[in-house]
């Protein structure tokens, strides 16, 4: 079955070109896979077959069905690629396939899924599942339709975009803030954050996601990505840190207020580097604090003492000093308390001219 499933959906499925973005086989096709899936099954030593382990209640579905869904590329990421896989009982999941190459072995890529499937919060994406085989590793998580907060932030930027909201930008702060906090006290370091990390759920609450991966890769392959989301000591020592989080933190804050990606090209194109938190310092030494704030925020009266109070937790996050950002636990108070203020002071906004 393990060979069968490696050639079957790498020849005709889930694509890493990216250039078949759904694709659907026939059912010709699948007949005859699912044939040669139980011969070949039969062939292989029990203990060298894949295994799809779910970490939260009984078995969903099977290997089969995630084979049989209608995939569609979301992207590819430094742990591998990700696909958004709709089933046939129409619940809706996404693959990670991590990279080969760069996993360890077996008990320990199974030790590391049981640690990461017992992490459970509001604000966590969930580890649902994982698959091993000698040859592919999938990672099975819950699907969040609302997108993330980057492409809530970056995404369609022309006239008919709506604008994420003060309102929402604060919750979506706070409640990252939670994620980040509640693993930190469970002894976890994020190691990825960054706003393409943090997603909306259904009921409107942001979740962190692509947590702990970093035991499963190459420290020098991780060092290498989100460079704009990274503390200066990751990129000098190419260790990850609960006060590296910090930092990260700080930048996607920043993000928040500023509206400016750490990735984005016209920072540099003016001359600014891609470097959020020094552009920001900047700007705020030698110009009005205001000139940093996403003009999208301007429409929205009576919360500048909010995004200054938001600024400054933001800067002290994002300090070149590991040992002088604050811890999450914190980070989380104070960003609560501007928020309860936020929840009595704040005007609706006054319609679009
Ligand atoms: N559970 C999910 N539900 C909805 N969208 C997701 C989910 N997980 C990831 N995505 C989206 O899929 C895209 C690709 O994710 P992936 O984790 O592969 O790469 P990345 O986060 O951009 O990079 P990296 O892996 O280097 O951190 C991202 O835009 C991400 O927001």
């Amino acid at each position: 079955m393990t060979l069968v499933f490696l050639c079957y959906y790498r020849r005709k499925y889930w694509r890493d070109g990216g250039e078949e973005k759904a694709s659907k086989i026939s059912d010709t096709e699948k007949m005859v896979s699912s044939a040669y899936s139980r011969n070949i099954s039969q062939q292989i030593p029990e203990e060298s077959r894949g295994r799809l382990v779910f970490l939260h209640g009984p078995k969903q579905f099977e290997v089969e069905d995630l084979l049989r869904a209608s995939a569609e590329m979301l992207g590819k990421g430094s742990f591998g690629s990700a696909y958004r896989a709709a089933l046939e009982d129409s619940s809706v999941v996404v693959v990670k396939r991590v990279k080969e190459a760069i996993v360890s072995s077996r008990k320990d890529f199974e030790q590391h899924m049981q640690l990461l499937g017992s992490l459970k919060h509001v604000n966590l994406v969930s580890l649902r599942a994982y698959y091993y085989a000698k040859d592919e590793k999938l990672l099975v998580y819950d699907y969040h339709p609302n997108g993330s907060l980057c492409s809530l932030l970056h995404a369609n930027r022309g006239p008919n975009r709506s604008p994420l909201d003060w309102c929402k930008r604060m919750k979506i702060a706070s409640d990252a803030a939670v994620g980040l906090a509640f693993l930190h006290s469970s002894g976890m370091v994020h190691g990825n954050l960054k706003s393409s990390n943090i997603l909306l759920d259904d009921k409107g609450n942001a979740c962190l996601t692509d947590f702990g991966l970093e035991g499963l890769v190459n420290p020098s392959v991780a060092a290498t990505r989100s460079a704009g989301y990274r503390a200066p000591e990751q990129k000098a020592h190419k260790k990850i840190s609960q006060k590296g989080d910090v930092y990260s933190f700080g930048v996607v804050l920043l993000e928040i207020l500023t509206g400016k990606s750490p990735a984005q090209s016209n920072l540099q194109e003016e001359g600014r580097g891609m470097d959020l938190p020094k552009w920001v310092q900047s700007v705020v030494r030698e110009e009005w604090t205001v000139e940093v704030f996403d003009l999208e925020l301007m429409r929205y009266p009576n919360i500048e003492e909010e995004m200054v109070a938001m600024l400054q937790i933001a800067l002290a996050c994002a300090l070149e000093e590991a040992d002088e950002r604050p811890k999450m636990d914190n980070v989380v108070t104070m960003i609560q308390s501007i928020a309860g203020e936020h929840r009595v002071s704040i005007d609706s906004p006054p319609p679009l001219p």
